[in-house]
């Protein structure tokens, strides 16, 4: 037999595993990457390398959460409009300053809103709850009604305890741990190095954006979409170029790409077609094929390997299932690389708001949008046409709905699940 009509045949004699067992495969070699310092104003969407504590208690000082007048709530208990209690202020406290007194039986201080609580007192009366007035050029304020202990104060550590965990390892920094970062005093945070991420697209009938349109041929959108989603999960996409249907050109691609990048995906040419060459790379190249069949829809000849230690996954040249590949199986790893825990799209359970009659015997990832209703009930739909071809919708698509395998497909109003997608 010659080689070629042998690996044709290989190439058709493929066996399928299921998603999840793919995700195992490449599971054991994901290894989170090296660390560095980085200033904050850079650390937005970075993965924290370090968990970070509390190094003192937050707020680190009785703090007024209103403008108003610290005040001793045993003075005010009898206070009633019939019989107004009169205290003495004693200093004047704006935020950013140490109260310089002690409250003494019969006395307040003005206290503005995150302004230091004066000691001896207990809780803080807002301004607009007493009347100020003046004798002999000295302050006092009239209360008519008393308040709880501790109303209108923040305790020291209420909060945050010193020493408590507030953010962990391998956690996204996003506006809230921002806060906290600076909050703390962190200008500068250990993050994970973030992935260089090498793409290459096969394909002849390839052209680069800023080239007209020919009989035949398309533009390659998967590498620009990818460059997205790569830089989405916190990677640093490396453009390698488009490659033609040559498995030498692509050996050499993905050799170039192993040696520059912490991982690699590919687009194209994984089926079991005449010029399918990255199929043809993978049954005689020098790395570790893991799987070249997965039991679902779009993406089925989802391809993944490894060569020299590092991860390369081939995804399918059609767009809807280059799309939905990458979340299954290159965001993961991307997540696990700088050091995060969950590495999955989330999941979530909803009510299908048409059928779904397209059966199969694979599981299908169907782009949908999610709606909630007027009465709170959460619905997913399908985002409009959702061949693997189908390009334009995955735009409006903010879910991947799970279709079960089967003769059925599912039908509106049945319960599914569904995996959220990324701000894409
Ligand atoms: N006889 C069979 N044919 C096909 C099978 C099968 O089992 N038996 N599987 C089908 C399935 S399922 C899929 S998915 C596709 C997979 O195709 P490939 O991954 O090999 O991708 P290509 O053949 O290179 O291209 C498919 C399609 O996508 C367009 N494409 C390719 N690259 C890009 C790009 N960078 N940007 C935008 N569009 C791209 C390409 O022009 C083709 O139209 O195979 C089925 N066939
Ligand atoms: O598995 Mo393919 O991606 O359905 O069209
Ligand atoms: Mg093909």
């Amino acid at each position: 037999m010659k080689i070629e009509q042998k690996q044709r045949q290989d190439r058709f004699r493929r066996h399928a595993v299921q998603v999840k067992e793919a995700q195992k495969m490449i599971e054991p070699y994901i290894a989170p990457l090296d660390t560095e310092l980085v200033c904050l104003e850079q650390a937005y969407g970075r993965y924290l390398a370090e968990d970070i504590a509390a190094a003192h208690p937050l707020p680190h000082f009785r703090r007024s959460g209103m403008d108003g007048f610290s005040v001793r709530t045993d003075d005010i208990r009898d206070a009633s409009s019939e019989k107004p209690v009169c205290l003495k202020v004693i200093e004047n406290v704006p935020c950013g300053f140490v109260p310089q007194k002690r409250l003494e039986p019969g006395t307040a201080a003005r206290t503005m809103t995150g302004a230091m609580v004066s000691e001896g007192a207990d809780a803080v009366i807002r301004l607009e709850m007493t009347r100020e007035f003046e004798i002999d050029g000295e302050s006092y304020l009239s209360v008519t009604r008393p308040i709880q202990p501790g109303a209108n104060v923040s305790e020291v550590g209420s909060e945050l305890h010193e020493g408590a965990v507030v953010v962990t390892r391998g956690r996204t920094i996003r506006s809230g741990e921002m806060a906290i970062l600076a909050e703390y005093g962190y200008h500068q945070v250990q993050v994970f190095r973030s992935p260089v991420v090498a793409i290459f697209s096969t394909g002849a009938e390839l052209l680069r954006v800023d080239e007209p349109v020919q009989p035949g041929k398309i533009r390659n959108s998967n590498a620009h979409m990818l460059a997205g989603l790569v830089r989405q999960a916190g990677g640093v996409p490396r453009w390698l170029g488009q490659i033609g249907d040559d498995v030498e050109e692509a050996r050499i691609k993905m050799t170039e790409a192993v040696n520059t990048a912490d991982l690699v995906i590919s687009t194209g040419g994984v089926s079991v077609g005449d010029y399918d060459v990255l199929a043809d790379l993978f049954l005689q190249w020098e790395g570790k094929t893991l799987f070249n069949k997965v039991a679902m829809r779009p993406g089925s000849p989802t391809t993944a390997g490894v060569l020299d230690g590092k991860i390369c996954i081939a995804l399918s040249g059609n767009p809807g299932a280059c799309f939905v590949g990458f979340h299954l199986f290159v965001r993961p790893v991307l997540l696990g690389m700088q050091g995060c825990g969950e590495t999955q799209l989330p999941e979530f359970a909803a009510i299908l708001s048409e059928t779904y009659a397209k059966p199969d015997a694979y599981t299908r990832y169907v782009r949908g949008r999610t709606v909630v209703s007027d009465d709170g009930h959460v619905y997913v739909e399908p985002v409009g046409q959702d061949k693997s071809s189908v390009m334009s919708s995955i735009k409006d698509s903010d879910c991947l709905i799970c279709i079960p395998p089967g003769k059925g497909g599912a039908t509106k109003g049945s319960l599914v699940t569904a995996l959220r997608l990324p701000n894409c």
